[in-house]
């Protein structure tokens, strides 16, 4: 009897929903959506993360040839998630679902008033029975305003919205050891939380239409397990790959998830690229912080600050060597931090329930 994940959030590769020649491939798609329908009717809540906008439009408008490549994506996109939109909306509601859609871009998920709107607009939807069905909004994030990929949106989704679990369909049954064309190449099933970096397996090229590639989705996904997230990368190519998935008769990649349930921190691991300022700690801190305790981080355990933030704002935690050892937020501006620094007695700066630890590489 499968454990029945109560939320998933699915992500479907463009590469999945386009055939060999670029065009669309309606008919996988059509084939995805019953597949979603059957986990609704078996009283699961889906998210839908799809990509999809820049390969639909790019088959329906050819383009001045004087177009540069980064307005040739935009008019694409905003031409293609009109037709991939449409088409998932006449898929579900054959088979008798609503669906709503949401275009976001990394802004969204920058301060966290913005964050807790969109988290709420999501649980209002799943409340009603009404699937969201989201992509990044690609008329207007360019460069800094990119997400990497979709899978990194779907990881930031999957974490707002508390996921039991994320699929991630692509068009190979997961991650080798060595490239999925050779057919000696392993695949790799499970990845337990003490596995080892597999980047070394992975070729660093993407599929026609795929933006990180293989390397940006295991990174993602092993973020998203050490959130408490299962994830499956699995091959969305396949017929029945979301049965396959209910019945925990899958072949793919999966990654054993760890014991991180606190959205706080979901959030702030999540907040890298966003953070304010640094805040460097001296070795005691630094040894308390990565011990087993509970521990905020306390005026009397930074060196120095760095940068201007305020309350509430993301702040990067860095040891007396530079190295990022952690995230948090901050209980009060830099100003007020840098009259304390050293100073014993103080009101933590970061409290332990708005703290990420994880040393960066
Ligand atoms: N070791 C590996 N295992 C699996 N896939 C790999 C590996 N190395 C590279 N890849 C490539 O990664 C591709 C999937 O990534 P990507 O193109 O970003 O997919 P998507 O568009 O679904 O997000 C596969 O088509 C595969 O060719
Ligand atoms: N937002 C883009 C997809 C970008 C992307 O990450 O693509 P993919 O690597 O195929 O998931 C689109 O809809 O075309």
């Amino acid at each position: 009897m499968i454990r029945k994940p109560q939320t998933i959030v699915i992500k479907i590769g463009s590469n999945v929903l386009t055939m060999e020649d670029g065009s669309p491939d309606l008919e996988r798609m059509r084939n995805l959506v019953d597949q979603m329908a059957f986990l609704l009717e078996k009283g699961l809540r889906v998210v839908l993360v799809t990509s999809g906008a820049v390969a639909f439009g790019r088959r329906s408008q050819a383009l001045a040839t004087k177009t540069d490549a980064v307005s040739r994506k935009q008019v694409w996109a905003a031409i293609g998630q009109i037709a991939l939109i449409r088409a998932y909306q006449e898929l579900f509601s054959q088979k008798g679902h609503p669906i709503a859609q949401l275009m976001v871009t990394k802004e969204d998920f920058r301060d966290r008033t913005h964050y807790l709107n969109m988290k709420n607009c999501l649980d209002g939807l799943l409340k009603n029975q009404v699937v969201p069905v989201i992509n990044e909004n690609d008329a207007v994030a360019v460069t800094e305003l990119m997400f990497t990929d979709n899978d990194e949106l779907a990881g930031l989704v999957a974490a707002m919205i508390d996921a039991d679990s994320l699929i991630l369909l692509t068009n190979v049954d997961g991650i080798y050891k060595g490239h999925p064309s050779d057919p000696e190449a392993e695949l790799i099933t499970h990845v337990g939380q003490k596995m080892p970096d597999l980047s070394r397996y992975i070729a660093t090229q993407t599929s026609a239409f795929g933006r990180g590639g293989m390397l940006t989705k295991m990174s993602m996904a092993k973020k998203s397990a050490d959130l408490g997230i299962e994830v499956w990368i699995a091959n969305g190519k396949k017929d029945g790959v979301l049965i396959d998935f209910y019945r925990q008769e899958l072949r793919c990649t999966y990654f054993e998830p760890g014991k991180s349930k606190h959205n706080h921190k979901k959030w702030i691991a999540h907040s890298d690229t966003y953070s304010k300022g640094e805040v460097r700690i001296n070795d005691g801190a630094k040894r308390a912080l990565l011990s087993d305790k509970i521990t905020s981080l306390l005026p009397v355990g930074i060196q120095s600050i760095n940068g201007e933030f305020l309350k509430g704002d993301i702040v990067r935690i860095l040891d007396g060597s530079g190295k990022r050892i952690g995230l948090g937020k901050a209980e009060y501006g830099a100003e007020t931090a840098r009259e304390k620094i050293g100073l014993s007695g103080q009101r933590p700066l970061i409290h332990y329930d708005y703290l990420y630890i994880s040393e960066s590489n």
